[in-house]
C-alpha cells in the first residue's frame, strides 16, 4: 500500500533531523517528540514570527513564568474540578481510550457536549467494542488531564505541570496592570511548554502530553471590546464556519462555509465583536505568512455546548491534512472576566483596574463595609474572599447590592460555584458624594490561543512536494531552517576552500549555511530541496576566473550568476520572503 503524506513527511522528517521519536532507545512513549537539528530552527523561525506580529507590530509584552504551577492557582482556574476528559478502559487488555473520539470513530455520532452516562448510552447502544482486542468496555469516567507532582521534599505541596499558559498571566494581573500603567487595553503574550496527559495520544505530533502554547492575553474594558485598529481588516474575507450553520440539517457539509469580510460578519453578528474579528483575521495573516495554503484554512465557531464555561464566544482556526481532516491549531476566545474574577475571590487580592475618566466627576456612591465583628465568626477563612468581591463591585453593582440588601434585607453572592448570603447587619452602608477621577473595572481577556506543534506539523504537509526525479519541502525562504547550502562543483583547485569561505561569510552575516562536498552534484541539490533550502550556491571554474557564484533557486530550479561581493545582500533581499 502506497504510504500516506502524514507517513511519507514523518519519515522525511526523521531521517534528515526536523522530528524524532523521545526517549526511542528506551521504547519510546506515545504523546512525546523531540525536535531534531532543523525541527528546532523551524520551529524558532515560526515563533519568531509570531513574535514579530504580535510584539513588534502589535505592540504587546511577552513574560514568562514557571511550568510547575501549585494547587491553589489551578484550583481557582478550575482546572482541578473541570480540566478532564471521558476516559474509558477494555475489561479484557485493560487498555484505556478517550470515550468520545472512541465512539466518533466506531460510528458516525456527533459526542460534542455529552455527559458521561451519555457517551455509556452510546457504548452499548452501538456496541462500541475495544479497537486493540474487541473487548468489552468498561464505566466511562472522568480523567484529570494534568501532570500532578509534589514541591520541596516530604509531598507537603501540590504542584501541577501548567495545562496552558495562561494562567501564568492572569495571577500577575496586578504588576502587568502597573507596568501598561493602568490603560486599557493591553496584550500580554507567553510562549512556553503546557502539559496535558492526554488519554491515548495516536495521532502523533498533533496530539502531544508536551507541547508549545504562543498564548495571547489581551485585557479590555467590559464594554469596549471594538478595535481601534479594526479598519485595517475589516476587509479581510475569511472563510468562517458559525455555529448556526454547523447545526443547519439542511446544509450539505461543503455549503456550511462562507466567505464573508470580517467587517460584514462583525455587522451580521456572526462574530460577536471586533476585537475577536480582529484576531481571526491577524491569525489567517500569520498563517499565511509563514506559508499555509490558503485554501486548508477555515474559522469554525464553537457550538454552544461545546464552549468552555468561562467563554462567551469561541472561534477555532481549523488547518485541513490529508490524514486528520481539518484540525484546530488556534483557539481564539472571549473569556470574560472568568478568570480574574476567580483568582481574585481565590487569593482575596483585589484584582481591578482603575481606568481614569476624561474629566473628573461628581457621583453619588456607596462605601460598603463588612462588619467584621460579625462576619469574621461566620465566614471564618472566606472572609478575604467576600471583601475582595465587595471591593471589586462596580458602581452599577454596588447600586444593585444595596437595592437588594434594603428590600430583601440581604443578598446572595455567589464566589466561584460557593453562594453567600449577606444579611443586612453584616455590612455598613454610607451614601456618600464623591469626585471621581475613573472607575474600578475587572476587564474582560480576548485569548488567541496558538498551538505551535500543530501549525508546523501542518506548515511541513502544505510544503511537501513530489516531482519524477525529486520531493522537496516549498518552505518560504524566510520560515526555512537551513537557507543555503554552499558547494564546490568538484573537489579539486582551489573550489572547497573558496566554498568554505563563502559558507563562512553567509554565517558571519547571520544568514545559516552548510557546506557541502559529498556526492555529485545532482545529488547535493536533492538533498538540499529535500529539506527545503530555498539557495544552493555553486563555486564553479569560472568563480576562479571572475568571483561570481551560481545561486540555484530551490522551486524552479533556475540558475543565476551572482557576483560573491553581492551574495549577501542579494540573500538578504530574497529571505524576506
Ligand atoms: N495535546 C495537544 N497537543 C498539541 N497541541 C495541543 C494539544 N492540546 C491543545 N493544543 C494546542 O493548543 C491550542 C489551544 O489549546 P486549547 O485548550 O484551546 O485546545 P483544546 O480545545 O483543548 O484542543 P483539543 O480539543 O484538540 O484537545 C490548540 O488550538 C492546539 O493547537
Amino acid at each position: 500500500m502506497e504510504k500516506d503524506v502524514y507517513e511519507k513527511i514523518m519519515d522525511l522528517a526523521r531521517r534528515r533531523g526536523y522530528l524524532w521519536s523521545s526517549f526511542e532507545i528506551y521504547g519510546g512513549i506515545a504523546g512525546f517528540v523531540d525536535y531534531g537539528p532543523l525541527g528546532c530552527l523551524l520551529k524558532n523561525n515560526i515563533i519568531s514570527k509570531f513574535r514579530e506580529q504580535y510584539i513588534v507590530k502589535e505592540g504587546f509584552y511577552e513574560i514568562e513564568s514557571p511550568t510547575v504551577t501549585p494547587y491553589e492557582v489551578l484550583k481557582a482556574s478550575g482546572h482541578v474540578d473541570n480540566f478532564t476528559d471521558p476516559i474509558v478502559e477494555c475489561k479484557n487488555c485493560l487498555e484505556s481510550f478517550r470515550a468520545d473520539h472512541l465512539i466518533e470513530e466506531f460510528v458516525d455520532v456527533d459526542t460534542e457536549g455529552k455527559t458521561l452516562k451519555e457517551l455509556d448510552e452510546l457504548i452499548k447502544k452501538y456496541n462500541v467494542r475495544c479497537p486493540k482486542c474487541g473487548g468489552e468496555l468498561g464505566e466511562v469516567k472522568k480523567f484529570n488531564l494534568m501532570f500532578v507532582t509534589s514541591i520541596g521534599p516530604g509531598g507537603k505541596r501540590t504542584g501541577y505541570m501548567r495545562p496552558e499558559t495562561a494562567q501564568g498571566i492572569f495571577i500577575q494581573f496586578r504588576r502587568l496592570a502597573q507596568f501598561f500603567r493602568n490603560k486599557l487595553p493591553f496584550g500580554v503574550v507567553q510562549i512556553g511548554k503546557s502539559y496535558r496527559n492526554e488519554i491515548s495520544p495516536r495521532q502523533g505530533v498533533i496530539r502531544l502530553r508536551e507541547f508549545t502554547q504562543a498564548e495571547i492575553e489581551y485585557f479590555v474594558h467590559p464594554e469596549k471590546k471594538e478595535h481601534e485598529k479594526f479598519d485595517l481588516v475589516k476587509d479581510e474575507v475569511v472563510p468562517l464556519l458559525p455555529a448556526e450553520r454547523q447545526m443547519d440539517e439542511n446544509l450539505k457539509e461543503d455549503e456550511k462555509v462562507i466567505k464573508i469580510s470580517i467587517g460584514e460578519a462583525v455587522e451580521k453578528g456572526i462574530i460577536r465583536h471586533q476585537t475577536i474579528a480582529y484576531f481571526i483575521a491577524l491569525t489567517k495573516r500569520f498563517l499565511e505568512a509563514i506559508g499555509i495554503d490558503k485554501d486548508k484554512i477555515r474559522f469554525r465557531q464553537h457550538l454552544p455546548n461545546e464552549m468552555a464555561h468561562y467563554a462567551i464566544d469561541c472561534w477555532d482556526a481549523e488547518i485541513y491534512t490529508e490524514r486528520f481532516g481539518w484540525i484546530e491549531c488556534v483557539g481564539i476566545a472571549d473569556r470574560t472576566d472568568y478568570d480574574l474574577r476567580s483568582h481574585s475571590a481565590h487569593s482575596g487580592v483585589e484584582l481591578s483596574i482603575f481606568v481614569e475618566l476624561d474629566e473628573e466627576r461628581e457621583i453619588e456612591t456607596y462605601e460598603i463595609n463588612l462588619n467584621y465583628k460579625v462576619v469574621g465568626k461566620i465566614f471564618k477563612k472566606d472572609t478575604k474572599a467576600i471583601e475582595a468581591y465587595i471591593n471589586n463591585l462596580s458602581e452599577k453593582e454596588k447600586e444593585e447590592f444595596v437595592k437588594n440588601i434594603e428590600n430583601n434585607g440581604k443578598v446572595i453572592i455567589n464566589i466561584d460555584g460557593k453562594e453567600f448570603e449577606i444579611l443586612k447587619d453584616y455590612v455598613e452602608i454610607k451614601k456618600v458624594k464623591k469626585v471621581i477621577k475613573g472607575e474600578k473595572v475587572i476587564p474582560h481577556v480576548i485569548e488567541p490561543s496558538y498551538g505551535i506543534d500543530r501549525i508546523t506539523y501542518c506548515l511541513l504537509e502544505h510544503s511537501y512536494r513530489e516531482e519524477e526525479d525529486r520531493v522537496y519541502l516549498d518552505l518560504k525562504p524566510s520560515i526555512a531552517p537551513i537557507k543555503a547550502y554552499v558547494l564546490p562543483l568538484v573537489n579539486k583547485d582551489d573550489m572547497p576552500k573558496i566554498a568554505k569561505e563563502i559558507n563562512q561569510m553567509l554565517r558571519e552575516s547571520s544568514i545559516i549555511a552548510e557546506y557541502d562536498d559529498s556526492g555529485a552534484i545532482g545529488r547535493r541539490y536533492m538533498r538540499a530541496d529535500e529539506i527545503g533550502v530555498p539557495f544552493c550556491i555553486t563555486v564553479d571554474g569560472q568563480t576562479l576566473k571572475d568571483k561570481t557564484v551560481t545561486v540555484r533557486e530551490r522551486n524552479t530550479r533556475e540558475q543565476i550568476r551572482v557576483k560573491i561581493d553581492e551574495l549577501v545582500d542579494y540573500l538578504k533581499e530574497k529571505l524576506k520572503e
